[in-house]
């Protein structure tokens, strides 16, 4: 990911322009919401002045004093109440108007993660910095929502604070500058307090990752058996015990910082409030009213509370918006590669690797060193292999959801390169090993659409999986909606049931070539002697891949590729490497004898 850096400002003024395109009227309630909250304080600022005025010049008149201190007071309740509850009335309001910013932000996130180039997602390093741009779009208070409430909020505070300025400044600057003073030195401390906590935002964020996935795998229904069966309860609780304690020494560095800053700002507050009491008291020795006193006193402490307030607010801002940095450099990297501009070829495909190395982002293994080979058009290849010898990521090569580090690879003679991305995927039918329904119908599942969906020809296909009669015992046929988290009248299908809605997916897509990657793990021996059966009907003349443990499936393609961990190491078909007597030779005269033994007993 992009690592340039950026101002504050520009961080801010794209904010800004982002919420004049998405709510205009927004603006205009930001000036009626700053006038009304900024005018407000002043009133209970005037008011002990206005009192005590009322009790030192009636002197013993009770009865005019009270009947003044009722008008006062009823008039302070009449325009403060009505202050303070339009003031409440519109912050509420548009509170969610704000929030509403943050889920587009959200949307936009999900719109990168959805679009981005696959290799990320199994890239660690990439995960820990979108974990941190993930951060600021994850709540109310914080990150660009924080940021929005705070630009809300601060126009109004800075009315105030001009206001209550005037009112001292013109009594006496000192006063002023004792305030700022202590201002200065707390933004400064905060803004050292919140570079610090920044800088450690690397470390927290691994921590943070590596916490939640033990926190994830408590509640992840996938490994209640597992963790239940095999008694990992207590190593995956002392895991997550020991990754919270390390997320906690990071944050307790982070506050010990902030303790230790903490001292300067008191020392400024104590040197700033013996200034404005001693400068006051000296006001009162010279002559000036105990109501002016109280006034300039009531002043003095609310603007010290808004400022420290606005001090707070700008160093939030200043932290936040390192944060919203990081999400708006995830926003706008390149991280989906369009590819050229060539289309979806329409005929049969052969793919060629040449002298192809990989290896996957941030290791130091080649999975494959100068691999040559092709697959020729229509051709049935059975790739086998030990596990981890490279299959599926042959897969991922060839479908061009990873790039060759070195090398390239060619589809009917052009390079995967010139293709574009989205019609390059086109091209590819794929059922892969670890199959997902998704919380959608069953029959968008298998048209991986929502409208235009060919009933009859999501039926047939799967019916030809054998899941026909599956759909029809459900009352909504296809429309029967699939997983229980999204609806609870929902169905779960079994492994091998979800693996054969996969094929019927597959087979749906029509696409000029099918990979089936491991498509029968799941399968139990009749339904997958049915696929076996079927398999020249399911690829019908298409160049096709076939990924399996299993040797006998072999039987039924031109050429078998078995790859040993270092690359490919024999190649051709079954009589051909049963000759040559080596891995594949080895490898099918243990399954055979294991059949044997499994029949005769
Ligand atoms: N995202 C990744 N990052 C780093 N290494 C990876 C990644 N995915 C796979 N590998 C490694 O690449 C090697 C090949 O993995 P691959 O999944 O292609 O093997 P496979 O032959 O399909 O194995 P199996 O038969 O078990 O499915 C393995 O050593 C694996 O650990």
């Amino acid at each position: 990911m992009e690592t340039k850096k950026y101002p504050l400002s520009k961080t801010l003024k794209r904010m800004l322009a982002n919420a004049w395109i998405e709510n205009k009227k927004l603006f205009g309630r930001v000036v009626l919401y700053m006038i009304i909250a900024g005018i407000y304080p002043f009133f209970a600022v005037v008011l002990p002045k206005l009192l005590i005025g009322v009790l030192e010049t009636n002197g013993d008149n009770v009865e005019d004093s009270i009947k003044q201190v009722v008008m006062i007071v009823g008039g302070f309740f009449i325009l403060a109440g009505s202050f303070g509850f339009l003031q409440a009335y519109i912050h509420d309001a548009d509170y969610n108007k704000i929030s509403r910013l943050r889920l587009n932000c959200l949307n936009v996130t999900f719109t990168k993660l959805l679009t981005m180039d696959y290799k990320y997602r199994e890239d660690a390093q990439f995960l820990d910095q979108y974990n941190l741009a993930f951060e600021s779009t994850s709540s109310n208070d914080n990150g660009v929502e924080g940021i929005y409430h705070k630009l809300y909020d601060m126009p109004a505070g800075v009315v105030s604070i001009l206001i209550l300025a005037l009112l001292i400044g013109w009594k006496n600057p000192l006063i002023l500058l004792g305030i700022l003073l202590n201002i200065v030195v707390g933004l400064l401390v905060e803004k050292t307090a919140n570079g610090y906590q920044y800088s450690m935002r690397e470390e927290e964020g691994k921590a943070h990752r590596r916490k939640d996935y033990y926190y994830k795998t408590t509640y992840d229904f996938a490994y209640g058996k597992d963790l239940r069966l095999f008694g990992f309860e207590k190593r995956i609780i002392d895991n997550y015990n020991f990754e919270i304690s390390q997320y906690v020494k990071i944050t307790r560095l982070v506050q010990n910082k902030q303790l230790r800053l903490g001292v300067l700002s008191l020392l400024a507050a104590l040197v700033s409030d013996a200034l404005t009491y001693g400068l006051l008291i000296v006001g009162v020795i010279r002559g000036m009213s105990i109501a002016d006193f109280s006034m300039y006193l009531s002043a003095v402490i609310t603007l010290t509370t808004l400022l420290i307030t606005f001090s707070k607010d700008v160093a939030f801002v200043y932290k936040e918006g390192l944060y919203v940095e990081d999400f708006y450099r995830f926003i706008d990297a390149d991280l989906g590669t369009k590819g050229g501009d060539r289309e979806a070829l329409a005929e049969t495909l052969e793919v060629e690797f040449r002298n192809v190395t990989f290896r996957y982002p941030g290791t130091e293994k080649d999975i494959f060193k100068n691999l040559n080979f092709t697959i020729h058009k229509g051709e049935k290849l059975a790739i086998v292999g030990i596990n981890g010898a490279g299959k599926s990521t042959l897969v991922k090569l060839m479908t061009g959801l990873f790039e060759p580090t070195e090398g390239e690879i060619l589809i009917n003679g052009i390079p995967q390169k010139e293709f574009d991305k989205q019609e390059y995927f086109k091209m590819f039918s794929v059922v892969f090993q670890d199959v997902k329904p998704i919380a959608f119908t069953i029959g968008e599942n298998v048209s991986c659409a929502s409208d235009d969906i060919q009933t009859a020809q999501i039926l047939n296909c799967l019916e030809r999986v054998g899941l026909g009669d599956k759909v029809k015992s459900f009352d909504k046929g296809l429309d029967q909606m699939m997983l229980k988290i999204i609806d609870e009248n929902g169905t779960q299908f079994s492994g091998g049931e979800s693996q054969k809605l996969m094929i019927a997916r597959a087979l749906y897509k029509d696409a000029n070539m099918v990979i089936l990657d491991e498509p029968t793990a799941a399968l139990d021996a009749l339904a997958e002697a049915e696929i076996y059966k079927d398999f020249d009907d399911l690829v019908a003349g298409k160049t096709s891949v076939y990924i399996s443990h299993r040797l006998s499936s072999t039987k039924f393609c031109d050429k078998i590729a078995l790859f040993d961990g270092n690359g490919l190491a024999e190649y051709g078909n079954h009589d051909e490497l049963m000759e040559l007597r080596g891995e594949y030779y080895h490898m099918f005269s243990v399954q055979g004898k294991y059949y044997k033994e499994e029949s005769l007993g």
